[in-house]
């Protein structure tokens, strides 16, 4: 199982330092659940909450109001139940590809052969069996993206939340991990939470897309597209890929109140 829910979830910050201090309410009073094995895509505008809403469900931020649940459970902070992937994959630079790998599976206790074959086999899962030696500098973004994806998905965790993983990327370079994220999700069936600024993206990824404007959720959209996803470059000159892509462009742009 790996289904993840917000639960009634507000969020507030305050900024600004003396008279100048004010509060920000960052997610007010969202709800909604991400189903066991479903791709989710969060998109909304800059500055909307999608990433606070990532960090209460990663537990690296605590809800005001509200909690979250994993299946079921309501949790408090980490756990290994949920892994997390940034827009740039934060590795440690003084170490290899494996040993980064290596590094959250050694704070879960896994020691010897196991560690080295678990580390080796997310490696080549993301398709860099061969560069485990290599250290952040000596990979391209693309690659790094992927020891992050493969450091996540080691520790096995029921849920994956990706913080726009491909965001910094070149199009092309996006574009084969985006296919490759499809492939491993179909052979993993984890719950993946993804958040992006990219219509195209949203589509081309979710079973389902949230739409978060100020905080707030606006509208949940279906993808009723079929997987696996094909021929990615037919599926995008679609007539119902177009569809989908209208209704999230919609929902993002109009009026809350007109919205349903
Ligand atoms: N630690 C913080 N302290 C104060 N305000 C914060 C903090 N983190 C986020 N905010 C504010 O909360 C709101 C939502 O921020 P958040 O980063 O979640 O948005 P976002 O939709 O992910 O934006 P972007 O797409 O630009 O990354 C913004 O107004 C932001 O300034």
């Amino acid at each position: 199982m790996g289904e993840v829910s917000l639960v009634d979830v507000t969020k507030r910050f305050t900024s600004g330092v003396g008279a100048a201090a004010h509060t920000v309410f960052a997610l007010k009073r969202v709800s909604f659940t991400i189903r066991d094995g479903e791709i989710a895509v969060l998109i909304g505008p800059s500055g909307c909450g999608k990433t606070t809403a990532l960090r209460v469900a990663m537990g690296l931020e605590q809800a005001s109001h509200g909690h979250v649940m994993v299946d079921g459970r309501e949790v408090h902070g980490c756990g290994y139940d949920r892994g997390m992937v940034f827009q740039h994959a934060e590795l440690l630079p003084w170490l290899t590809a494996l040993q980064n790998v290596q590094f959250g599976l050694e704070m879960k206790g896994m020691r010897g052969a196991e560690l080295h074959d678990t580390a080796m086999r997310y490696l080549d899962l993301v398709g860099l069996k061969d560069s485990w030696n290599r250290r952040p500098y000596q990979l391209s973004g693309g690659m790094r993206q992927r020891v992050g994806i493969a450091r996540a998905l080691a520790i096995d965790p029921k849920v994956l939340l990706m913080d726009e993983p491909f965001g910094a990327l070149d199009a092309q370079t996006r574009e084969s991990l985006q296919i490759e994220l499809l492939d491993i999700q179909a052979r993993t069936g984890k719950t993946i939470l993804f958040v992006t600024h990219d219509l195209d993206e949203a589509v081309l990824l979710a079973d389902r897309v949230v739409v978060m404007r100020d905080g707030e959720l606006q509208e949940i959209v279906d993808v009723a597209l079929p997987r696996p996803r094909g021929d990615i470059g037919r599926l995008r000159s679609s007539p119902a890929f177009g569809e989908i892509r209208y209704r999230i462009w919609k929902a993002l742009h109009q009026a809350p109140d007109v919205v349903h």
